[in-house]
C-alpha cells in the first residue's frame, strides 16, 4: 500500500477535486483506492461526491466503532473515511490510542493499494501531520503567485520542521501545458538554491476547464463527466505516472504503521 498526502498551502487551489478524481483515475488503472479526508476547509470529499457518511472517525476514537466499519463505500468504486473534526484530535493520540488504531489499520487497509490523504489548507501542524503519516506527498498549486509561495512556504516549513523531503508538484487550472512546466521550473530554481537538500518531481499541470466546476455543482467526478477533456486526460496522465513511479523503501503498509505509531 502507497500512502500518499495531498496539501496545498493555500486553499481553493483545486485539492479536493484532484483528490477524487486522481483517486477515480487510479481505480480505473484497477488499483484499490481510500481516501482519507482529512480536510477541515468546506470543500469536503463527501460534498463533492454527493454523499453523507453518518459516521467519522470520532466514533472509531471513542471506541464505539472499529475502522473498517466507518469505511464509506462510493458507487465509483473509490472508499472513504469520513475524518470530520476527528482529524484534531487524530494529531493528539495517547500512545494508547496510536497502537489500537494501528491494529485496526492493519485490518483495515490491508486490501488498498493507495491510501490517498486529502489535507487541509494552510501550513498548520495539522497538515504537516498528514505530511509526515504518508509516504509520499503531492504539493499542489495554480499559476496564481500567492499560491505558488504558498506552496513553496508549505514544502519549506515541511523540511524546516520535520526534515521531509521528497515531493511531488502539480498545478492545476494551467492555460497551456507550458505555463505548469515554467511554474515548476520557477519553483526548482528557487528550491535547488535554497534548499538543496529536497528533491522536487513534477508530475504534471491540469488545464483550466468549465468542466470541472460543472461537474463539481453536478457533484460527479469530471472524469466521469467529461472523460474526453483535456483536464481529465491529464488525471489519467498523472495516476499512469504515479503509478509508475518507483516507491521508495519507506513505503508499504508496515512503514505507514510504524509511523502511525511513531508521531
Ligand atoms: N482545473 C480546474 N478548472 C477550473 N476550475 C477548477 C479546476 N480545479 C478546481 N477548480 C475550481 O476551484 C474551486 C476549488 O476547488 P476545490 O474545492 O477542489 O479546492 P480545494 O483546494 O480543495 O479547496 P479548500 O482549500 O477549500 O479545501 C472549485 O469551485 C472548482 O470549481
Amino acid at each position: 500500500m502507497r500512502s500518499i498526502a495531498v496539501a496545498s498551502g493555500k486553499g481553493g487551489v483545486g485539492k479536493t477535486s484532484f483528490v477524487i478524481n486522481l483517486s477515480l483515475a487510479l481505480t480505473q488503472l484497477q488499483q484499490k483506492v481510500l481516501i482519507f479526508d482529512a480536510d477541515l476547509g468546506l470543500a469536503n470529499v463527501d460534498v463533492m461526491l454527493g454523499i453523507s457518511p453518518k459516521y467519522d472517525i470520532r466514533y472509531v476514537l471513542n471506541g464505539e466503532m472499529s475502522l473498517k466499519d466507518i469505511i464509506y463505500s462510493t458507487d465509483y468504486n473509490i472508499d472513504i473515511i469520513p475524518a470530520g473534526s476527528g482529524v484534531v484530535e487524530l494529531t493528539h493520540l495517547t500512545s494508547m490510542q496510536k497502537l489500537l488504531l494501528k491494529e485496526q489499520m492493519e485490518e483495515a487497509f490491508k486490501n488498498y493499494d493507495y491510501l490517498i490523504f486529502d489535507a487541509s489548507a494552510g501550513i498548520s501542524e495539522n497538515v504537516l501531520f498528514f505530511f509526515l503519516l504518508g509516504g509520499e506527498r503531492i504539493v499542489i498549486c495554480t499559476p496564481e503567485p500567492t499560491s505558488i509561495a504558498d506552496a513553496y512556504a508549505l514544502i519549506k516549513v515541511a523540511y524546516k520542521k520535520h526534515r521531509i523531503k521528497d515531493f511531488y508538484l502539480v498545478v492545476n487550472m494551467i492555460n497551456q501545458e507550458e505555463d505548469g512546466k515554467k511554474i515548476y521550473q520557477q519553483l526548482l530554481y528557487v528550491q535547488e538554491k535554497f534548499l538543496p537538500e529536497i528533491k522536487l518531481s513534477y508530475l504534471g499541470g491540469i488545464p483550466y476547464d468549465e468542466c470541472v466546476k460543472k461537474a463539481i455543482r453536478s457533484q460527479v467526478p469530471y472524469l466521469l463527466m467529461c472523460p474526453d477533456k483535456p483536464c481529465s486526460l491529464k488525471i489519467k496522465e498523472i495516476a499512469y505516472k504515479l503509478m509508475k513511479y518507483n516507491p521508495q523503501a519507506s513505503q508499504g503498509l508496515e512503514a505507514f504503521l510504524e509511523r502511525v505509531v511513531s508521531l
